[in-house]
């Protein structure tokens, strides 16, 4: 599965072989592995409390058959001591047990998802496009937590219950082996019953995970997008949309608890009837006299006690298929490739030693599964220290150019040089450390200001926090209630846009990277504070190798050369002076972008 190609979460929707799916939850035993001691604990517990509990059925019959048949009182309170004893040792076992259990699975869901975190940071972009994010929240939060329920409550029970049945059997046939035979035959019923639930439950099970995944999308866009769903006034719309999706998850969870209920109540049944089976064969037995009251009375217990384990195996048997499918989702984000990653020789390159020379060789680009080329051999060359403006009509391509410098995507053909050095020969937390992008939409996290800006370079002082807040003109945050202390809210939507775009402008300036791409960072700021932002950045990118996306003519100032994007390659290149009087498609390009602005 390991380089399985990328799956959409509609084609997840298709239940997987159960095969694969019991293969996912058993790769998950390494993650098992660090608690074996403990696990071994545990399991050691679980035995002694399968015996301790076993063994006072035999001893309720001997009491019968012995002391209360022959009015012995010392001899019936002797056994009541130990009966006493074992119930007591079974309970504080199971506390124990409890304690044990719960603290180690949750141990082990912790460790999986920070191992799925990892993993999901080090997928490239393009996955994260096309994966939901509500797919990817119901993985990391509910999927975990069935399979930590399954490790935690469904495989304790799963070999108790073994356990109890096997010796509860034992004990059976030692007692009467006739009826234990009764009790055999219950099996066959029983097994059929098991067999059609794990047919019928798996692919149940698979597609409510599916549809959650679908609510929690749904839900998590519509708070994202809660702006835009009030201003177009379509609440309703989204609610409908959202209960629909409510609906189908109601149905999938009702058709799968039918399967499961059905299932459960047959065992039920079956096992009850074992009983009602022993009560009449075992009483003729007694009135024959080829078997005591003592024996019968603790078959009847032991066999009561194994309707415990029949019925907990229909709901180990639902627990498991529920943590089996939800191990089958997780790993469809493990089996998932970074297609960005290091190569095994990846160098690191020391920033005080790199000069800042961009150079793109016939860079080609296509995203995945679109046969269209957005990038069609793309050469151009930035030279250390100058800041090269990227125009081009919407849509040409501008913002999966600068994606590339710091290997968001990768060309799917040429290459990128970064002092000579193929960028896909460094290491890429290298690179991007020195390579450093700020976007047009401003994602911020919900964590302090001062986070928020150092979060490119943690070791900043105050004094380059304080430098970067200047040249971004973001000094708005000095008025916040507690300064650069403020806690800014979930993707800093307490603050305006031209405030968020200020401070990802300031973040990316912190980092001082050798080369800075800008993507549009300005298109959110009034004319004053933008020409007030271009006074300061044209400092900054004094000494540093730039790559700015722009729109508006004015931010082309900034820029020492400017690059005309156009049908997927360079189609000009020179002085924003010169383009003006050589390239009539790069005056036509200004000009629109300037009559949006003023519209
Ligand atoms: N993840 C994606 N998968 C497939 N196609 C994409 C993806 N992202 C962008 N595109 C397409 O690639 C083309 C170039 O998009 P890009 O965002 O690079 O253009 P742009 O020049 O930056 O546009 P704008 O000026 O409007 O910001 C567009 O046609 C867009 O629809």
């Amino acid at each position: 599965m390991g380089s399985e190609r990328l799956k959409t979460p509609e084609e997840s929707d298709n239940p997987p072989e159960q095969k694969s799916a019991l293969t996912n939850l058993w790769r998950m035993k390494k993650y098992l592995h660090p608690y074996r001691y403990r696990l071994a604990l545990l399991w050691s517990m679980v035995l002694l409390n399968i015996v301790s509990g076993l063994a006072i059925p035999p001893l309720v019959g001997r009491a019968i058959d012995g002391p209360i048949a022959h009015r012995d009182i010392p001899g019936l309170w002797a056994i009541v001591g130990v009966i006493a004893v074992l119930g007591a040792a079974d309970a504080l076992l199971n506390l124990v047990r409890r304690y044990f259990q719960t603290t180690t699975a949750m141990a082990i869901e912790a460790d999986i998802r920070g191992a799925l975190y990892e993993h999901l940071q080090v997928l490239h972009t393009g996955f994260h496009d096309r994966w939901q994010t509500g797919q990817l929240l119901a993985r990391v939060t509910s999927d975990l937590g069935m399979v930590r329920r399954f490790f935690a409550g469904g495989l304790v029970f799963a070999i108790t219950s073994v356990g109890m049945i096997a010796i509860i059997m034992g004990q059976l046939l030692f007692i009467e082996w006739r009826l234990a035979l009764i009790v055999l035959a219950t099996a066959v019923p029983l097994l059929l019953i098991g067999r059609k639930f794990f047919r019928e439950y798996l692919p149940a099970a698979r597609s409510e995970q599916d549809q959650s995944g679908e609510v929690s999308s749904a839900a998590e866009e519509s708070a994202l997008g809660i702006r835009a769903i009030k201003a177009l006034g379509r609440g309703p719309l989204m609610a409908a949309r959202f209960e629909k999706e409510a609906e189908e998850l109601r149905s999938r969870s009702i058709f799968k608890s039918m399967i499961a209920s059905r299932s459960w109540s047959g065992y039920d049944a079956i096992a009850t009837a074992g009983v009602g089976g022993v009560l009449v064969l075992g009483s003729t037995m007694v009135a024959g006299g080829s078997l005591s009251v003592g024996d019968l009375t603790a078959f009847i217990m032991l066999q009561l006690a194994l309707l415990w384990p029949i019925e907990a195996s229909g709901w180990v048997m639902a627990h498991g298929n529920e943590a089996m499918t939800a191990a089958d989702r997780v790993y469809d984000v493990f089996d998932t490739e970074p297609a960005i990653k290091d190569r095994p020789n990846a160098k690191v390159i020391d920033r005080s030693e790199v000069r800042g020379e961009l150079v793109f060789e016939d860079v080609r680009f296509a995203f995945e599964d679109d046969s269209r080329e957005i990038l069609a051999g793309v050469d151009l060359r930035v030279k250390p220290g100058e800041t090269v403006a990227i125009a081009g009509k919407t849509g040409s391509g501008k913002t999966t150019l600068v994606s590339l410098p710091s290997r968001l995507n990768d060309p799917t053909a040429g290459r990128i040089l970064l002092d000579g050095t193929d960028i896909r020969d460094l290491k890429l937390e290298n690179l991007r450390s020195v390579v450093t992008t700020a976007f047009e939409e401003a994602t911020l996290f919900s964590m302090s200001v001062r986070e928020n800006l150092a979060l490119g370079r943690p070791g900043a002082s105050e004094a380059d926090l304080e430098e970067a807040v200047r040249v971004a003109q973001a000094e708005f945050v000095y008025d916040l209630p507690y300064g650069l202390d403020t806690r800014i809210g979930e993707q800093g939507l307490s603050l305006s846009g031209g405030q968020r775009q200020r401070l990802a402008l300031a973040r990316a300036v912190v980092v001082r990277p050798a080369v800075l791409v800008l993507d549009d960072p300005l298109s959110a700021l009034d004319v004053h504070t933008e020409e007030l932002v271009e006074r300061a950045l044209a400092q900054v990118l004094r000494d540093t190798t730039a790559l700015v996306v722009v729109h508006r003519p004015s931010t082309v100032a900034l820029a020492d050369k400017v690059a005309l994007l156009h049908e997927g390659r360079i189609a000009a290149f020179g002085k924003h002076s010169e383009l003006m009087a050589s390239s009539p498609e790069y005056v036509d390009v200004l000009s629109a972008e300037s009559e949006e602005v003023a519209a």
